[in-house]
């Protein structure tokens, strides 16, 4: 976190105590936690030279240098002993048509969100060919010509539109993803000249997912907050009169290496939640629990829902924002369609005040949890969440 960006909500001695603090960080110095929402402001030159992984992957003799995953880098007892067969695990599946009628479904997403961070959501109400719709923009938008996808080419100082993993540093490990990254809510916000003409109902169908998913945001976090036993919009109250959304369309082309890549590197979101619409058929996404990577498996028309660091802080801790990671295998490619659900940015965050009592102190600081405030964190290899602990 910026000293400038905190300045807002927490007094200069803080700062110096957030630095303090990252020294004492347990994270390994290239970890790119929360990078799903990185500024890009340092982004050095060279990346508009870096070529796509879709293009390196197509050159099944050459794996170069900067997408080998370092052994430092790795999380908990199962690190690449967990790669050729992960575990799998099971996820608890949520209705969540039942969260505001029934205490037990209620009772199921606090102990899922306690125990794993995640769940899988069914009855979400999106008919099954309508999230096939949002994976088919996907597809034909990678399937096109790299020029063609170039139209829409991030710019070096910019974290929107298509490109791969923002170069940060020059020994930076990067991740075997191609992504398109685009801000949805608010609309005003909304920099359209990243967003695909290509297909033709790419903005359409992105808008109404992107409507129905803030319906799905609500939903949820109401129900957090009720199982808690707050007063539901205690959470949403803290975001302002709009939401902020982001997509992140990944795509991970085969690879014929994998043991030696990661798709995305461990890292948290930096959302309050995050929506996951997972491949139909690959899996890849794996969250640590219990210092163990697990797989997380398809259900088919669920969406996988996770917290994120923003919802850790407002729950003051209760609800815990997973560390996760992406495998890819040399067979298949993989897509899914990530939607971080988060306050406005510049919005001050903090725990809802029912949670901090004497029994249960406060864990962590009023912040504004900026795409800046992530940068800086990453860059220092560190957590954005722990810089808020007090
Ligand atoms: O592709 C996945 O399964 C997860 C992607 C992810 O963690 C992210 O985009 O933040
Ligand atoms: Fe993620």
């Amino acid at each position: 976190m910026t000293c400038v960006l905190l300045t807002k909500t927490i007094p200069q001695s803080d700062y110096l105590s957030i630095k303090t603090y990252s020294n004492s960080s347990c994270l390994p110095k290239q970890s790119t936690f929360c990078y799903a929402m990185a500024a890009s402001q340092s982004a050095t030159a060279q990346e508009s030279h870096t070529k796509q992984v879709q293009e390196i992957a197509a050159d099944r003799n050459h794996l170069p240098e900067r997408y080998i995953r370092k052994q430092d880098e790795e999380y908990g007892s199962l690190t690449t002993a967990g790669l050729s067969s992960p575990m799998t695990d099971d996820i608890p599946v949520i209705d969540i048509s039942l969260l505001t009628s029934s205490p037990s479904e209620l009772h199921n997403l606090k102990s899922a969100i306690s125990s794993s961070g995640c769940f899988q959501a069914i009855n979400h109400g999106i008919e099954s060919s309508f999230l096939e719709k949002v994976r088919e923009i996907s597809k034909l938008f990678f399937g096109l010509s790299i020029e063609e996808k170039k139209k829409c080419f991030r710019e070096d100082n910019d974290l929107e539109g298509y490109g791969n993993d923002m170069v940060l540093s020059d020994n930076q490990t990067l991740d075997w993803t191609d992504r398109l990254y685009l801000t949805v809510l608010p609309k005003h916000k909304q920099k359209l000249q990243f967003w695909p003409q290509n297909p033709t109902h790419f903005r359409e169908v992105l808008d109404e997912y992107s409507s129905i998913v803030e319906s799905i945001n609500k939903l949820v976090q109401k129900a957090l907050a009720r199982s808690l036993n707050l007063e539901e919009n205690c959470f949403l109250d803290q975001y302002g009169t709009t939401s902020t959304m982001n997509a992140r369309f990944n795509y991970y082309p085969p690879c014929q290496w994998p043991e030696k890549v990661l798709g995305v590197k461990p890292h948290a979101d930096g959302s309050a939640i995050t929506v996951l619409l997972q491949d139909k058929e690959v899996e890849g996404l794996q969250i640590l629990k219990n210092g163990q990577w697990v797989g997380v498996p398809i259900v088919r028309d669920a969406l996988t829902i996770n917290i994120g660091d923003q919802l850790e802080i407002m729950s003051n801790g209760i609800f815990k924002s997973p560390v996760h990671r992406v495998l890819v295998n040399s067979k298949n490619e993989r897509m899914t369609v990530a939607m971080f659900c988060m306050p406005q940015t510049e919005k001050d965050i903090g725990p809802v005040d029912g949670l901090v009592t004497d029994e249960t102190p406060r864990l962590y600081k009023n912040v504004t949890f900026t795409t800046e405030f992530f940068f800086e964190n990453y860059q220092q290899g560190r957590r954005a969440l722990d810089a808020c602990k007090i």
